[in-house]
């Protein structure tokens, strides 16, 4: 696992980021990964610097080293905001959902509700994946599927409604004006 700080300015309002990429190819090195940098990209991409990713992990679909990679960032490194990826699908080595849930404390089913909504109005497979968004401590995890083109939508689905959340979360003043 690399931790780097990257981001020399951090101001009260940073979320402390992790991005988990799940794929027994590129954990095989059979496949170049481009979700994990396109999370990072579009996180970068939001105004303020809201997000400092201090970490990027590359893992196979292993169910119980995810799991522990998971508590390790939440409990240890106190992570604001986990976003993961891939792993979400029907084949039986996607284990990304029971892997979340089974470090779960609390569920945030809006989240993934949104995610899958707005998805359907894109492409009818967006049912096919099972990802969750839930909460442990003070972190929030979310799933996204693998493919770059779903990490995409998914996230710019989600990105204006996380501050807030976040915020909430971690006891921050949190501003409920507006859409
Ligand atoms: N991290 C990634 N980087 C680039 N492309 C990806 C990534 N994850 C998935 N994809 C693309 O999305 C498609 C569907 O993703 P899926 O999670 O089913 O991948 P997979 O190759 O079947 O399994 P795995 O990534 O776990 O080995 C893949 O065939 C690939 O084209
Ligand atoms: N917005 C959006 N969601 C999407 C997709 C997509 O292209 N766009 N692809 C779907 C497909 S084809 C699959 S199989 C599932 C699960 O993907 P994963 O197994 O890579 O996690 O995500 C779905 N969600």
């Amino acid at each position: 696992m690399s931790f780097s700080e990257k981001k020399n300015h951090i101001s009260n309002q940073t979320y402390r980021t992790a991005v988990m990429i799940l794929s027994d190819k590129g954990a095989k090195g059979e496949r170049k990964d481009e979700s994990g940098p396109l999370i990072i990209k579009l996180l970068e991409d939001v105004e303020e610097d809201s997000y400092q990713v201090v970490c990027s992990v590359l893992l196979p679909d292993e169910q119980s080293v995810i799991e522990q990679t998971l508590r390790n960032l939440c409990d240890v490194e106190k992570l604001d905001l986990i976003l993961t990826t891939g792993g979400t699908g029907l084949s039986p080595r996607d284990v990304t959902p029971e892997a979340t849930l089974a470090v779960a404390e609390r569920n945030v089913p809006g989240i993934a509700e949104y995610m899958r909504a707005k998805s359907f109005e894109i492409t009818p497979k967006a049912m096919l994946s099972r990802g969750v968004a839930v909460l442990r401590g003070k972190t929030l995890i979310i799933n996204l599927p693998g493919s770059p083109k779903a990490v995409k939508e998914q996230l710019e689905f989600i990105l204006p409604a996380l501050p807030h959340g976040l915020d909430i979360l971690l006891g921050r003043d949190g501003e409920c004006g507006g859409r």
